[in-house]
């Protein structure tokens, strides 16, 4: 499944328009998805549409005209001027004999649900004047709203604050990026009868569905046994930040790994899980690395300073490896990437910053694009963490739609690196690797999602998440 931007679904629209398909058809069917949604969530309530001149406006007299049909009762508010589609929308709805209002005679009535069909992706500057006013109005009704495709407004301010968003054929960037995402309430995908082919745009993002993951799960084969179903090596620790490794050596075992090797400094009082195999060095080495028998390598959790020396001994080991917090460091991804060893990097917006010599603000405002940067500079896989975390590799890139704000906790990218880590040594393909780890940490904090829960809680939730995946179970946000 891919991820729209407004032009993207211009042009999925022309290109269904070119094969074939009625964009009558389109709207109709749009305008009953959004109707049936809003009736399913608001049912027996008096309905106010509100409908803006271009083909959003048209989605909502399409609406309108189901629900007449359907023996709701409605009332519809337009604006002036609708051409083609949304005009045929117009002439449909008043055969009907249903009376269509000025925009200007609206006012709120207590309730009511209102429908926002004012603006949705042909928007292409903020909202001025009768429209910013109208949208301060809908917000402080408060009404509960109902928006089609997106709140009008959005991506800019003033913008609807709606409690239900029916997205359209497919989720575009506001469904999906927060701060825009908060603004649509709850999340429903409206399948709208687009043909496949006008959707299918391998250039665009793609959202990681439980469908797609679930095919990248490595299976347990019937003999298994520890050796051969993925080892990791961490390594990690610092006198001052004992905990990450423990957190990154739980996570592996918790994602599947079958034997998690904690190295550290001998100095460090790292405590490893009871399942671990202790590795205490005296300085960072290869020849003190060599004894671990593993498949994969995760480096730089609570490293410290020492991180650098540490990538540079786990380098020689020549092993796919994941490169977090301390040894994140331009020279050491380089020297990785001009290795050919597999690397996948994860850092938050701060050290993403510090690889691409701007600011985390810049990265957290545009980290699609900041993610495909850093993809492209270095020629490692990338998991850029935010809200949400985004994948990027050689020009393609992914978007995460698991995980929640109650995961902004101290350890929880420890553990991050440990379910990568047992993904990448169970034999996946960085990219493969670092979609399903992403998906899954964040389903994890999905089945806890409450603020104040612990990295350590959410490792172990990663089997139950794991086996809900496995088992068909997950349902995705806008569903
Ligand atoms: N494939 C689909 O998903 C389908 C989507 N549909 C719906 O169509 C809208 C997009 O329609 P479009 O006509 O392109 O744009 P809008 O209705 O969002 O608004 C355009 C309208 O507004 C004017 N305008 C633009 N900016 C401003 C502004 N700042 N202030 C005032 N007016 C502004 C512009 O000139 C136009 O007149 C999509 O979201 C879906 O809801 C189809 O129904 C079916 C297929
Ligand atoms: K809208």
């Amino acid at each position: 499944m891919r991820l729209f931007t407004a032009e993207a679904m211009r042009l999925a629209d022309q290109k269904a328009t070119q094969i074939g398909y009625p964009s009558l058809l389109l709207m109709d069917t749009a305008g009953r998805k959004v109707a049936r949604a809003l009736l399913q969530a608001y049912p027996n309530r008096r309905v106010v549409v509100l409908c803006g001149k271009g083909n959003n406006g048209g989605d909502g007299l399409a609406a309108a005209r189901w629900m007449r049909v359907w023996g709701c009762e409605v009332e519809v508010y337009a604006a002036e001027g609708q051409q083609g589609d949304a005009k045929a929308m117009r002439q449909a709805l008043e055969s009907h004999k249903l009376t269509i209002r000025p925009l200007t005679d609206w006012q709120p009535t207590p309730g009511t649900v209102l429908l926002d069909a004012l603006f949705g992706t042909g928007l292409n500057r903020p909202l001025q004047g009768f429209y910013a006013d109208l949208v301060g109005k809908i917000n402080q009704s408060g009404l509960s709203v109902v928006a089609a495709d997106l709140p009008s407004g959005l991506p800019y301010v003033p913008h609807v604050e709606a409690d239900l968003t029916v997205a359209l054929a497919a989720l575009k960037l506001e469904h999906v990026f927060y701060p825009h995402r908060a603004a649509c309430g709850k999340i429903l995908l409206a399948e709208i009868g687009m043909p496949p082919e006008a959707l299918a745009d391998e250039s665009l993002p793609e959202l990681l569905t439980p469908q797609a993951l679930h095919a990248l799960l490595p299976p347990r084969p019937g003999n298994a046994h520890k050796g051969n179903v993925g080892r990791v090596l961490v390594v990690g620790g610092y006198p001052s930040y004992t905990g990450a490794p423990a957190l990154s050596a739980i996570a592996a075992y918790r994602a599947g790994a079958g034997l998690v090797t904690v190295a550290y400094p001998q100095e460090a009082a790292v405590v490893p899980p009871l399942e671990a195999v202790r590795l205490p060095v005296a300085g960072w080495s290869h020849a003190a690395l060599k004894p671990a028998k593993a498949e994969a390598v995760a480096v730089g959790m609570g490293a410290g300073p020492s991180g650098k020396e540490a990538a540079k001994a786990v380098l020689e080991l020549g092993l796919p490896t994941l490169l977090d917090a301390d040894a994140l460091h331009s020279e050491t991804v380089e020297e990785f990437a001009g290795a050919g060893i597999p690397t996948v990097i994860t850092p938050h917006p701060g050290e993403a910053a510090r690889l691409l010599q701007s600011s985390a603000q810049e990265v957290a405002q545009a980290p699609l694009e900041a993610a495909r940067t850093l993809a492209e500079r270095f020629a490692v896989t990338v998991v850029l963490k935010g809200g949400p975390t985004v994948i990027a590799e050689n020009g393609r890139l992914a978007v995460n739609t698991t995980g929640n704000p109650a995961m902004a906790t101290g350890g929880m990218g420890d553990v991050l690196s440990g379910v990568i880590g047992a993904f990448l040594a169970a034999g996946l393909a960085p990219w493969d690797a670092a979609r399903l780890g992403v998906y899954l940490h964040g389903l994890a904090g999905d089945l806890l999602a409450r603020v104040g829960m612990l990295a350590h809680e959410l490792a172990d939730a990663l089997p139950q998440a794991r086996k809900q995946l496995a088992q068909g179970q997950v349902r995705p946000y806008w569903h």
